[in-house]
């Protein structure tokens, strides 16, 4: 079922940021959300999480909207921010145990998740350490752990790769190709573009809250014959023809 952005309108004021946005992310697929700064990436992931709400249109989780079922909704998704977001008093140890209880997951099974992922991001010795001890791409693999232990049906994943070492970044994508295998639906927000080319299934470029070309690596070649291949070249000739608009 997937995630259903259904023409949404939206932002945070009166005057809409996303204009007339129309996508699906369906189960077992990744999506790529591309944009310069500012396009509107970060806000509509905001909306899909929950943290905003429509002005138009609608999203639809699992088959489910915010205001028909919100806890439903909400446990559905697992969340990894841009910035690592984390209590300061809480360890790790209790920073995955809230998580569990948030989304109701069995704990023992969970914990065997959690144990695997810590392992892969070497904090399986850490569980006692506070947020304060982290350095940067320590917070954001223990964001990564705690989503991915919740195994969860949709992964919205905001910009990840911000911070992580190379070893991180290919367990990451590791995880993410695991999760679609699973069935998950994965939104990914990326300005790394070789990743987003290598690992998602489709695109989506957003210009100005609008969506500007959606598709494959091959209909956005097609859409862009000038372009070279490669989404990077794609997304350049895309930028450039913006500059001169
Ligand atoms: N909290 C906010 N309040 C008001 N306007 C905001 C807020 N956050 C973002 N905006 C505006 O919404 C627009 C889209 O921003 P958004 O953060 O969604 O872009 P983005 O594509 O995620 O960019 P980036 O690649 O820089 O993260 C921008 O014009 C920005 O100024």
């Amino acid at each position: 079922m997937g995630i259903e952005v259904d023409h949404l309108v939206g932002g945070y004021s009166q005057v809409p940021v996303l204009k007339d946005v129309n996508f699906q992310v369906n189960d077992g697929e990744v999506v790529g959300l591309i944009g310069l700064n500012g396009a509107g990436k970060s806000t509509t992931i905001n909306h899909i999480i929950g943290l905003l709400t429509p002005q138009k249109g609608r999203v639809v989780v699992g088959g489910t909207t915010l205001s028909e079922d919100p806890t439903r909704y909400k446990q559905q998704i697992a969340y990894i921010p841009e910035l690592p977001v984390l209590y300061d008093e809480l360890t790790l140890a209790e920073t995955l145990s809230l998580t569990m209880m948030a989304y109701g997951l069995e704990q023992e099974a969970t914990w065997q998740r959690a144990h695997r992922l810590l392992k892969m991001f070497r904090l399986d010795n850490k569980l006692d350490w506070f947020p304060a001890n982290f350095s940067k791409g320590m917070k954001q693999k223990v964001m990564i752990v705690n989503a991915f232990m919740t195994d969860a049906k949709v992964y919205i994943i905001d910009e990840p790769f911000l911070g992580l070492d190379p070893v991180a970044v290919h367990d990451l994508l590791t995880l993410i190709e695991d999760a679609k295998k699973n069935g998950a639906a994965i939104l990914m927000s990326t300005h790394v573009l070789a990743n987003a080319e290598k690992y998602c299934d489709r695109f989506i470029l957003l210009h100005q809250g609008q969506i500007k070309v959606a598709g494959t690596l091959a209909q956005l070649q097609a859409a862009f014959p000038q372009a070279g291949n490669s989404l990077d070249d794609i997304y350049l000739s895309l930028a450039d023809g913006e500059r001169n608009e």
